[in-house]
């Protein structure tokens, strides 16, 4: 920021271009002493280095698994450093730049609670950097400054001059109104200041030949909006802290300021610190966890230096407006960066603190981004404007005033994982480098000392007034300044009328004073001459400077105009702007709710997902095993039932091998079954054979056989009940076919064969023909699948034949079954089936070699 002449000067080459030097900021850390035997995780090194020790409960401990961390500084002060050894480091120079007409900015930054507030103000008795830059800044300029009021803001970032009589009216006015307001508050102990112990420090190397004033302005950056501390306004607005937002402004040298803000000119530290009282009391202060005086908002307290130069007389204010030299001292006591976490806030807290650490990670990511281009060349946009506080020193961050910074530390455990980005971010700050601007006073031509010789010449006067010594001439001579007759008339008393040498005396004095006026005649003459020379010269110059002022004037009311337009304009811009960010805000809030929602119900969703993953995973599993076992069991099946199955083919096969032995032992004659049967089923009692519409032919000896496919070629069923049960009841032979060993059935019901002719072996055709016999019947006898004993009996007729031969004509099976009553069941279908599946297969084996027909 440059140090400030009035706006009529015209507009000065940028500080960067004229700075000599560029200079890494400072930054200085700061560590608070510990309270109630508390842990700590900060170790001073040295007066430049400290180290981080991270406690086990901290994150970073996890994380970097115990590693020392270690920061350096232009200084660190240990919690044994005084508030004055503090100030003389780091604010004293900035004092001393200031009274030479430089800019500076100094900021505390630190976590909550870690002794920014007691940094930069302390308490009465033991200052901090605020009261004491005061201190010194009176003790310096004591005797010279200005008399109330000779400056006056002009509420656009500069000072005008007014002239004697009018700052005399202002100081009678406000005699006044202090004199009803303390009438008014006799007994309001309450603007009593504190006993203070000031900082007798004294800066020699000041201007006497300029005369100063000293203006504060007291404001806080809360909630992202600047509001005035120090304005005048009813008490009741104060308490419900209906403070106006100012605006942040950049005047004609383009230097930032806070539009129409209250600058209080103060005479000394009191009332300096007055107007800091009665801004404190509006600041937003609070009670948190972390800190019981928390401030909720950034403060800036600027101290503002107006200096003009005395003229060549050494006795006045240079009037010219161009010769003001405004410099600048701006104290920011940073709000504490604070986790939400951490501190428990809520409602108007959280919200403040979300503000507090935008507009901190605002500075944070300038800086950085200053740093970036510094060092890279890079010429990325500082985002100044994203924060007020940013806004605000835009001048200082873009090299136009020094830039300090002390970074406060609280060293307790608890505050190790904020106090990591804190010292992270100040050390990284330190790589930013800043243009030192040189102070930019303009020459007058005028002598260096006036004000001292003009003094030293009134004291000498005084005093040879007071020791009535005459011989003034030299000295008036010598310095040249005064125009006057010599001294005084001697005591000219005429006590006689002789008395001549008073008269002499008289005369010889009128006649020096005579010679005197004639040379100051002669003198004021020429003067008078050049003067009036100098006069038709400048009244010719103001003849040409009227006409131009006409002009300007013209133009500058268009100027004027314009101006107030686009300042209603920007008016309305800024309000809409205002607007717009309060809009932001509540949408950012909203969007944080919604963010937070929409997160909670990602959470479910993921949650949902997971359990229908893992029920799908656990029916998947279900299903492999019931798959698993259902192949399993079905190949189990598979093999029983091939088991069974083989079985019985086996036992087909057996029985097929039994009938064919059978048939092969009688003689290659065969019998075979015909796919009608008749099942017998006996439990205690026989039930009668039924009767079949189908037979088998075989015929044995010639060896061909034919199916019969009416039932009318056959002869009646042996069960049929229009038939007697067995034909063997005529005249007929038969050929009892049964094995030896064959099991005696011992049923009631047995087949009837009057005459028969018995045989356990059929070796030979010939047994059937010579035999005589007219019916055939085979009898077999074998286990059925459930283990009973299953008796068939194949009957048929025997034809002879044209041959000489006999051909067997099966036209009957009865089946006699024997059940035990406590047999399970078998089903019928199934039984039928497979008994149906047996006679064909019997057939099947019987009628070899023959093409086989299903009726
Ligand atoms: N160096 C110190 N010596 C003694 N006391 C200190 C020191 N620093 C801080 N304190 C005390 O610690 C407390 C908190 O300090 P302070 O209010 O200055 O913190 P802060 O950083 O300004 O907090 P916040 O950001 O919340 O405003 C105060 O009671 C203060 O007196």
């Amino acid at each position: 920021m440059k140090p400030t002449r009035n706006k009529t000067q015209p507009r000065k080459t940028p500080a960067k271009v004229q700075s000599a030097s560029r200079d890494p900021v400072k930054v200085f850390c700061r560590i608070r002493p510990l309270q109630n035997n508390e842990e700590t995780c900060v170790k001073v090194i040295s007066q430049t280095a400290v180290s981080l020790l991270p406690p086990e409960a901290g994150s970073s401990y996890r994380v970097a698994n115990y590693k020392e961390i270690q920061h350096t500084f232009k200084r660190v002060f240990d919690d044994r450093a005084t508030q004055k050894e503090v100030f003389d480091h780091v604010a004293l120079p900035l004092v001393e730049n200031l009274i030479h007409g430089k800019n500076g900015l100094l900021f505390t930054y630190g976590v909550t609670g870690s002794g920014k507030t007691f940094t930069m103000t302390g308490d009465p008795q033991n200052g901090g950097i605020m009261p004491r830059c005061l201190d010194v800044i009176f003790n310096s300029i004591a005797n010279y400054q200005a008399k109330k009021f000779v400056f006056k803001p002009d509420r656009m970032n500069g000072f005008d001059i007014q002239t004697d009589a009018d700052a005399k009216l202002d100081r009678e006015k406000e005699l006044h109104s202090v004199i009803t307001l303390r009438t008014l508050k006799k007994k309001d102990s309450d603007t009593d200041l504190p006993q203070r112990a000031p900082d007798t420090t004294k800066i020699g190397s000041v201007d006497e030949d300029n005369t100063y004033a000293v203006f504060v302005t007291y404001v806080e950056v809360y909630n992202n909006a600047v509001y005035d501390l120090l304005e005048d306004i009813p008490e009741d607005t104060i308490r419900s802290r209906h403070l106006q937002v100012k605006i942040v402004r950049e005047d004609a040298s383009h230097n930032m300021y806070v539009h129409s803000v209250t600058e209080v000119e103060v005479k000394s530290t009191e009332d300096a610190f007055e107007a800091f009282y009665k801004g404190q009391k509006r600041k937003r202060m609070a009670i948190t966890t972390l800190n019981s005086e928390s401030s909720r908002s950034h403060s800036v307290f600027t101290i503002r230096l107006v200096q003009a130069p005395l003229d060549s007389q050494g006795e006045n204010i240079l009037q010219d407006k161009k010769a003001i030299c405004i410099s600048q001292l701006s104290l920011v006591d940073l709000a504490g960066s604070e986790r939400t976490n951490r501190t428990k806030n809520s409602g108007q807290r959280l919200r403040e603190a979300g503000n507090i650490n935008n507009s901190l990670m605002t500075l944070r990511t300038c800086l950085e981004i200053l740093r970036e281009n510094q060092m890279y060349s890079a010429n990325k946009m500082v985002p100044y404007r994203d924060s007020k506080v940013t806004h605000l020193f835009k001048n200082y961050f873009d090299g136009e005033g020094q830039v300090k910074m002390i970074v406060c530390v609280n060293p307790r455990v608890e505050d190790y994982d904020e106090t990591v980005h804190v010292l992270k971010f100040a050390e990284m700050t330190q790589e930013i480098q800043m243009s030192q601007p040189l102070a930019t006073k303009l020459d007058f031509g005028l002598t260096p000392g006036r004000r001292k010789a003009n003094q030293i010449f009134k004291q000498a006067l005084r005093k040879m007034e007071e020791n009535g010594n005459g011989n003034t001439e030299n000295i008036e001579v010598d310095i040249g300044l005064v125009y006057c007759l010599g001294p005084p008339f001697p005591c000219l008393e005429l006590t006689e009328p002789s008395n001549d040498k008073l008269v002499n005396d008289l005369v010889t004095f009128l006649e020096l004073r005579m010679n005197r006026k004639n040379l100051l005649l002669k003198d004021w003459q020429q003067k008078h001459e050049c003067l009036r020379n100098k006069l038709i010269e400048v009244e010719k110059e103001n003849i040409i400077a009227k006409q131009d002022g006409a002009c300007s004037r013209v133009g500058l009311e268009q100027e004027r105009k314009k101006t107030d337009a686009l300042q209603a304009r920007l008016m309305d811009s800024e309000a809409t702007v205002m607007s717009l960010q309060h809009q932001i805000q509540q949408k950012e809030a909203d969007l944080v709710a919604l963010k937070q929602e929409l997160e909670k119900k990602e959470m479910l969703l993921h949650q949902q997902m997971l359990d229908k993953e893992k029920l799908k995973q656990k029916y998947s599993d279900k299903i492999a095993v019931e798959k698993e076992r259902n192949t399993f069991e079905t190949h189990k099946r598979l093999k029983e039932q091939e088991i069974e199955f083989k079985t019985q083919m086996r036992d087909q096969e057996t029985k097929l091998r039994k009938v064919k032995e059978i048939l092969t032992k009688d003689g290659h004659s065969a019998v075979r079954p015909t796919r009608s049967v008749a099942t017998l089923e006996t439990k205690d009692i026989h039930t009668p054979v039924q009767p079949t519409r189908s037979a088998a032919t075989q015929e044995i000896g010639n060896i061909h056989s034919r199916v019969l496919s009416q039932s009318s070629k056959r002869g009646p069923a042996v069960s049929n009940p229009r038939h007697r049960r067995s034909q063997s009841a005529g005249g007929e032979v038969w050929l009892d076919h049964r094995p030896a060993n064959a099991v005696e059935l011992g049923t009631i019901m047995q087949p009837i064969m009057k005459r028969r002719k018995s045989i356990a072996k059929l070796t030979d055709a010939k047994d059937v023909v010579n035999s005589k016999t007219s019916k055939y019947c085979l009898m077999t006898q074998e286990q059925d699948s459930s283990g009973e004993l299953e008796t068939r009996l194949y009957k048929a007729d025997v034809l002879p034949t044209s041959g000489g031969g006999a051909q067997v004509v099966f036209n009957d099976v009865e089946t006699l079954k024997q059940r035990s009553p406590n047999a399970t069941p078998v089903r019928k279908r199934n039984a039928s089936t497979s008994e149906l599946k047996d006679t064909e297969a019997a057939c099947a084996v019987a009628v070899e070699g023959h093409k086989r027909t299903r009726h």
